[in-house]
């Protein structure tokens, strides 16, 4: 196919998505099942448009002067493909599978339009009722905080150093141009694709299969690294769900002492099973119903709870979902996560800390959960962040946003990783 069949594809998939409010990636699936011919090029192309279309939906469409799918398709390849409006014109033409070429208004919209002058959510990249969230979790930064999270983002790894190493990793992955993470300690990332290309597919990878790496965003590694779990520990994993914290908790245990890994809902562990057989972790104990956590009340070291959230981190790597988000989604999750926290107190020994961590950069989410209980819960008091952080990363102050009672956040814009926060809160002897 060429670029004109594909941009063809891409506004009829970003049109079902609009139309039956379904997931990206379902409508990818099903458009790829019903055009058999379309090769694994052509499908990574038509996924690149689209997914950068809804990452710059609302760039892309105030660029081009609509908010129709065809207007955020044509919006994606001038945004993120280094295309013109001539030079798209000069390749669609003759291509009979290609949309009509823009027309006269469409191209004297991108010719008086200059993305500096749109409003600020447009530029941010979020809707309207989304903007003020930003801006009260970012100041002025917000607008380029946004921004960054609707770029296209790396794909980052994790050495599994209980059976290999970052060097092996990055030895064997050479030919990917895998380079060391600047923050985590194990982390690898192959940097963002351009255009039409695609990321390796590494988990075909026979490192992989032996389990000397696991995907995972260098923000995730951060947040696991901070947690501070040491060899010979007793940590219960809260909120484990298919273990990427887990696994990366009991690296850093050397496999010595005990992870209890829980989730509320089972199905999302199923996939943990094969991931701890895989990376030989021999210190996990799945444990699916809450009753079997009785006997580990005040009993342990730290208590991690990666908290159901509205995953605003995370929009580059999920962008509809930045379009499917309600309000009313975030008072559940709101209430959800305050629940968990009262919870999962219980089981942290005096002395221990009790770890906080969300993929959201909403404050509503964050430092209010975090003030709220500490408002609640007298028997718990912050450790020092700040201090935190320098001993975890030293010389890297600029790479986080440090609030040195509430928590530390990571941002693409700042720290080049997915939106997470992190807080840890000691249980008073
Ligand atoms: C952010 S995800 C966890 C991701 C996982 N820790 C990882 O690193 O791969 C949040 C998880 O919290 C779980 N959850 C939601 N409510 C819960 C509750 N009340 N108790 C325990 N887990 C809960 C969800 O099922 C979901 O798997």
């Amino acid at each position: 196919m060429r670029l004109g069949g594909r941009l063809a594809a891409a506004i009829e998939v970003l049109e079902d998505i609009e139309r039956r409010h379904r997931p990206a990636a379902d409508a990818l699936k099903d458009w790829g099942l019903s055009h058999r011919f379309a090769g694994a090029g052509d499908r990574a192309a038509i996924g690149n448009i689209v997914y950068d279309g809804l990452r710059r939906k609302r760039s892309a469409g105030w660029l081009v002067g609509d908010d129709t799918p065809r207007a955020i398709g044509f919006g994606a390849l001038l945004l993120e493909w280094r295309e013109t409006a001539q030079s798209l014109n000069q390749t669609l033409d003759g291509d009979k599978f290609a949309p009509p070429p823009l027309t006269a208004d469409e191209l004297s919209a991108i010719a008086a339009r200059n993305l500096n002058d749109a409003p600020d959510a447009v530029r941010a990249d979020c809707s309207e009722w989304c903007a003020p969230l930003l801006e009260r979790a970012f100041d002025g930064q917000w607008v380029g905080e946004g921004a960054a999270l609707a770029a296209r983002p790396p794909l980052d790894l994790r050495a599994n150093t209980l059976k290999s190493s970052r060097a092996k990793v990055l030895e064997e992955l050479a030919e990917t141009g895998a380079a060391p993470t600047a923050l985590a300690a194990n982390g690898i990332r192959i940097a963002p694709i351009d255009g039409s290309g695609r990321h390796p597919n590494v988990q075909a990878e026979p490192a992989f299969q032996k389990g000397w790496f696991e995907v995972q965003d260098e923000g995730s590694q951060i947040a696991a690294e901070l947690a501070g779990a040491k060899p010979g520990m007793q940590v219960l994993d809260y909120c484990a769900g298919a273990g990427g914290k887990t696994l990366a908790l009991s690296a850093a245990m050397e496999n010595r002492g005990q992870i209890f890994a829980h989730d509320s809902e089972k199905g999302r562990l199923a996939p943990i099973f094969d991931r701890i057989r895989r990376s030989e972790n021999r210190n996990v104990q799945v444990v699916t119903k809450q009753a079997e956590l009785a006997g580990l009340q005040q009993q342990m070291d730290i208590v991690l709870i990666d908290a159901p959230c509205t995953g605003s981190g995370t929009w580059r790597r999920r962008p509809d979902a930045k379009w499917r988000l309600t309000q009313r989604q975030l008072d559940v999750r709101k209430s959800e996560q305050s629940t968990i926290l009262d919870a999962a107190k219980t089981y942290v020994k005096p002395g221990g800390l009790f770890v906080y961590i969300t993929c959201s950069v909403f404050d509503e989410e964050n430092r209010d959960q975090v003030e709220a209980f500490l408002a609640r819960e007298t028997a718990f008091a912050p450790v020092d962040h700040a201090e935190l952080w320098q001993s975890g990363f030293p010389g890297k102050a600029d790479a986080a946003r440090i609030d040195k009672a509430m928590g530390i956040s990571l941002t693409p814009a700042r720290s080049g990783t997915d939106g997470f926060f992190f807080a840890a809160l000691r249980r008073q002897q």
